[in-house]
């Protein structure tokens, strides 16, 4: 595993932020972090960048500890963001790509590129702070990756970004982990997750309540949909044995079922009914999973 975080635990006082937490991310591999807020996702993020100490456990990318001699190959998007207001766009991008070890010509070169992809190939000579917030989550992204590091930690990407903007950003974020670096990041947002990600972790309080792949965490919930879009009333299938709730939506009916094989029954029978016009077994979204496992009023 590329990286490696073992027996995790931060306290602040008598406050326990991150309670015995482990995980393992594949070289490559893009990690999504999910937790409510004050779950432990920055901590546990300042941790790995080796910005906080940890009270006990260890972190290890590539078989070795984060310190300033391979700091440089980690790229770190931070929640507070951390450019300078006064500072213009390119000179600053420049001069963070040199202080990780790039060179002044190609951090240059990379910094036009990007600005330039990013479709604000003019914003170079603008302070940071005329840009708007949007704008500037785009320079904050560039700012974490222009010098090519093969960890990105990425804190809430996607925040405070019009949809368009979310997607230019998914896109370059999924480029970036296809020239081989390994992804972690955090997000409110399930779907985002979902999307990108092949494995996952939901905090909860500090500790991951839920990790691991995705398809196997939607596979262990246990819990299948069954969608069903037919004008006949289904309100007795609920009956069917091994159907679990039923939900009346407006183009039909879904059902939550424990077990695959009473898909086939829920078929069967509506079929009876008359013409269907959709039928569907859905996994379990995890947004389903994290309120189930988080508490609603997480979510
Ligand atoms: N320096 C600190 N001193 C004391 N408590 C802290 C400190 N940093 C974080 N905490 C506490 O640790 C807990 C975890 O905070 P953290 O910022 O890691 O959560 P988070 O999951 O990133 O939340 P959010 O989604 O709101 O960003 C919170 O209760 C927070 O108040």
């Amino acid at each position: 595993m590329a990286l490696q975080v073992e027996h995790v635990t931060k306290k602040f006082g008598d406050f326990t932020a991150v309670d015995n937490l482990s995980l393992s991310i594949e070289e490559g591999g893009m990690h999504g972090f999910l937790g409510a807020n004050g779950a432990g996702k920055t901590t546990t993020f300042r941790m790995i960048l080796g910005l906080l100490d940890p009270t006990q456990g260890s972190v290890r990318w590539k078989g070795k500890p984060i310190t300033y001699a391979n700091s440089p190959e980690i790229g770190y998007l931070p929640e507070e963001r951390g450019l300078y207001p006064k500072m213009k766009v390119e000179e600053q991008l420049v001069y963070l790509a040199q202080l990780r070890k790039m060179s002044k010509g190609d951090a240059k070169r990379e910094a036009t590129a990007w600005l330039e992809r990013f479709e604000v190939p003019h914003y170079g000579q603008k302070k940071v702070e005329e840009l708007s917030k949007g704008n500037q989550q785009k320079i904050q992204l560039i700012a974490s990756l222009l010098h090519k590091p093969s960890l990105l930690i990425l804190d809430e990407p996607f925040s405070g970004l019009d949809p368009v903007n979310v997607e230019m950003l998914k896109k370059a974020i999924l480029d970036f982990q296809k020239q081989g670096a390994t992804i972690v990041f955090s997000s409110h947002r399930m779907d985002h997750v979902e999307e990108l990600c092949d494995n996952m972790s939901i905090l909860d309080r500090g500790k991951v309540v839920v990790g691991g792949s995705i398809k196997d965490v939607k596979r262990s919930f246990g819990k299948q949909s069954v969608r069903i879009n037919m004008d006949a009333d289904l309100s007795h299938l609920c009956e069917i044995a091994g159907v679990d709730n039923f939900t009346k939506t407006r183009d039909g009916a879904v059902f939550q079922i424990t077990d695959e094989q009473v898909a086939q029954v829920l078929l069967t029978e509506a079929m009876k009914l008359g013409t269907l016009r959709h039928f569907a077994v859905e996994e379990p979204s995890l947004e389903e999973i994290f309120i189930a496992k988080v508490g609603k009023q997480h979510a």
